[in-house]
């Protein structure tokens, strides 16, 4: 039987490939360089599921992720992974002994997001350089014979054979990343751990330039005490002012309450697109 292929932000090493191998046993794994490289091979079926960061709780939504699941690619979102996050210095213990020595810090810009008051107070010379992930920033520090840094976790250190020299670097605790999972074939989603709860994501397009249409939308949601956990706004990319709103409903797409909200918003002249719904997991 053919193994069920799993992409993922690469190299090894990535917080990505964190949520994957904590949530798929043993199929295809197979690492890319980019988030849209990513989304692009499930829609094209080269590989059967997809897993993208979406939001994290100090930095806040991927935008790259969003944006191309807007406007390039459409595929249903079949799951979300919920995982704890700690950033971790980096360094080649060989080239650098202390953190004065560093030059330049390498990560991912959300990585390096959610450490700037550490880098601010420790190292405020260091030049930051912004890679395709964190897995990318320790494979690059552990081939320089720079002094160079890298942000990124335990598992980047041991997989590059770096040294942590500072651990959890990030600014706040209570670090997580939402991941989602992608799929144009759900029946394919095995995932390892019992599910926490259900989601469903909306895409809602306002009518036009409207008094109180924001308050009509939410107010479709409100009366049937649909609780929501989240509302984004994002450019429809069609002017300036022109938005679209992307909705989370902490429960699964049912046949009473959210056909009601979709018929009602429609009704209100709203575009009204399901993303997904889903189910959520968290890694401890
Ligand atoms: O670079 C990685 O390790 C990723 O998996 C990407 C990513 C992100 O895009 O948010 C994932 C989790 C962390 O928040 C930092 C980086």
């Amino acid at each position: 039987m053919k193994l069920t292929s799993i992409g993922y932000l690469g190299p090894k090493g990535t917080f990505t490939k964190l949520a994957v191998d904590a949530t798929f046993n043993g199929e295809h794994k197979e690492a890319f360089k980019t988030i849209p490289e990513c989304i692009d091979a499930v829609d094209k079926g080269e590989i059967d599921i997809g897993v993208v960061p979406l939001e994290n709780a100090i930095e806040g939504t991927v935008q790259l992720t969003v944006d191309y699941l807007i406007h390039q690619v459409r595929i249903p979102v079949v799951g979300e992974i919920v995982v704890p996050i700690q950033q971790h210095l980096l360094v080649r213990s060989d080239i650098v002994q202390k953190e004065s020595d560093i030059e330049e810090v390498h990560s991912h810009s959300h990585a390096i997001a959610q450490c700037h008051q550490y880098l601010h107070q420790n190292l405020h010379n260091a030049k930051i350089a912004f890679t395709s992930s964190t897995g990318k920033a320790a494979e690059i520090v552990s081939n320089s014979d720079q002094p160079i840094a890298a942000i990124g976790n335990r598992a980047a250190a041991s997989e590059y054979g770096l040294e942590i020299m500072k651990e959890n670097i990030h600014d706040y605790p209570n670090n997580h990343t939402r991941f989602l999972v992608l799929s144009h074939q759900p029946e394919k989603v095995k995932i390892k751990s019992e599910a926490k709860g259900d989601k469903t994501t909306l895409l809602i397009t306002l009518p036009s330039d409207q008094a109180g249409a924001l308050h009509q939308i939410l107010s479709a949601f409100a009366w049937r005490k649909l609780n929501l956990s989240k509302i984004e706004s994002r450019p429809t990319k069609t002017g300036l002012g022109n938005y679209f709103f992307i909705i989370d409903v902490n429960q699964a797409y049912d046949d009473v309450l959210l056909p009601g909200v979709k018929a009602e918003l429609e009704a209100l002249g709203c575009q009204v697109t399901i993303l997904g719904s889903y189910s959520v997991y968290d890694i401890l």
